[in-house]
């Protein structure tokens, strides 16, 4: 067996709700004489989902969503399997990425799946030949749906999209749990560095940022939380951590996790206040939340390692991981998110992938939610998977929980 192969066998042994989802969609053949474009990370996991698509009867042609998340052995893995097209290279340049995304709308898919809106943009801007053909997308990331959002809140997406993102069954454990548990892996086994007694700052205390800070902080680490929102502050003083601006935190931290999916939160502004052999590092969606181009530019003198830039300027050095890209999945040994958290959010995407088809062209252009039903399911399938079992409602707690005239 080649690496790519070994890889997906194993991630696949983890994986048992995408594996009954697969056993249905090899009966039922819901995606007969489809074809599916993919933009995601292409990794073991994501190539599970891969196969489940096209046992399911769909033509998959997938690629990359971040020049530096692929790996290359599970490419050339899929590559391999019937119906299945990947056009992704790990470290491809800026164009190379983009004429890859034309490769896979070039196969005119009637579903889209991306991770962060590539595909999407480029059909609205580039290939909108393609938009009679397409039944509608799913997205997995709060970014990308950011990006969808403002698109519908402009009267300018065309198709029906699936907000995979928003969904408590992916939300709860991919943003939470996935990316928390993932970024500080690969913080820790790039550099090597211990993580207990550091002054950690968690730029943003949304559902990564929340889990990125319980879990370093389980570590030992003294967090710092950098926030916007008054709510999502107060929220994090409460769970015991200290908030205060990026200002104050940048002369404090020894390692750095943006996660707020927003732009320039590390600048120039802060460089010159922060301690020698600070670490940067970045786990939103795309690489502009820290100002790498500005080190690029200014610094005295750059040393690379894998993983690591090393930026002197001013007698100080500053570390940036990954080139400022999601540091989860670009550090060369990033694996992404646990295999678990990913059979979760990939079931997500199946199901909703079944549910656009089956449905998408009758909806008009928009974001719509995961079907409520669809999100149990899944939770059930998984608490199965585990050998739990919960209570169920009685007669008595339904009607009581729908009544409104029971009082003391
Ligand atoms: N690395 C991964 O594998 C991975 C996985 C899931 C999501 N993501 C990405 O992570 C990012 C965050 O996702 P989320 O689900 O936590 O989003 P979220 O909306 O729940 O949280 C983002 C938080 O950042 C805060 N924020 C915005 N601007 C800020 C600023 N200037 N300074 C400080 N805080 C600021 C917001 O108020 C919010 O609380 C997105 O880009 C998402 O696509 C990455």
């Amino acid at each position: 067996m080649n690496s790519g192969d070994k890889k997906i066998t194993w991630a696949r042994q983890y994986m048992p709700v995408l594996s009954s989802i697969r056993e249905r969609f090899e009966r039922e053949q819901p995606f007969a004489g489809m074809t599916i474009g993919m933009a995601l990370h292409v990794e073991a996991k994501t190539a599970v989902l891969v196969e489940t698509l096209a046992a399911g009867g769909a033509e998959v042609h997938i690629t990359g969503c971040n020049p530096l998340s692929t790996q290359d052995d599970v490419a050339a893995a899929l590559n391999e399997r019937p119906n299945i097209h990947c056009y992704a290279k790990r470290a491809c340049s800026v164009e190379e990425y983009y004429a890859a995304i034309d490769r896979v709308l070039d196969a005119k898919p009637a579903v889209t799946i991306d991770d962060g809106m590539d595909l999407i943009h480029r059909i609205h801007t580039g290939r909108r030949e393609l938009l009679e053909s397409i039944v509608g997308g799913c997205e997995e990331t709060t970014t990308g749906i950011h990006r969808l959002r403002a698109m519908a809140n402009e009267g300018k997406l065309e198709f029906p999209v699936i907000a995979v993102n928003d969904t408590p069954m992916k939300r709860f454990f991919d943003n939470v749990h996935g990316t928390g548990e993932s970024s500080l892996t690969a913080i820790m086994t790039t550099t090597n560095v211990l993580i207990a007694g550091k002054h950690l700052v968690v730029a943003g205390y949304g559902y990564c940022g929340r889990g990125l800070a319980e879990k370093a902080s389980g570590l030992g680490a003294r967090v710092i939380v950098t926030e916007v929102d008054p709510r999502r502050a107060l929220q994090a003083h409460m769970d015991g951590f200290a908030v205060m601006t990026m200002d104050e935190a940048a002369a404090l931290g020894d390692i750095f996790v943006t996660t707020t999916g927003n732009a320039g939160i590390i600048t120039h502004r802060h460089f010159p206040t922060m301690k020698s052999g600070a670490i940067l590092s970045n786990a939103g969606h795309f690489n502009v939340e820290l100002e790498v181009d500005w080190l690029e530019e200014h610094a005295d003198a750059v040393e690379r390692r894998d993983g690591i830039d090393s930026y002197t300027i001013g007698g100080k050095t500053i570390h940036v991981l990954a080139e400022g890209r999601l540091v989860n999945l670009a550090v060369p040994k990033g694996m992404g998110h646990p295999i678990e958290v990913m059979d979760l959010s990939f079931a997500v995407q199946a199901l909703s992938a079944e549910y656009i088809a089956k449905i998408g062209s009758t909806l008009p252009g928009g974001v719509y939610d995961v079907p409520n039903e669809m999100d149990e399911r899944i939770a059930s399938l998984k608490l199965a998977a585990l050998g739990i079992t919960i209570d169920t409602l009685t007669e008595e707690q339904v009607t009581y929980m729908t009544s409104w005239d029971i009082g003391t």
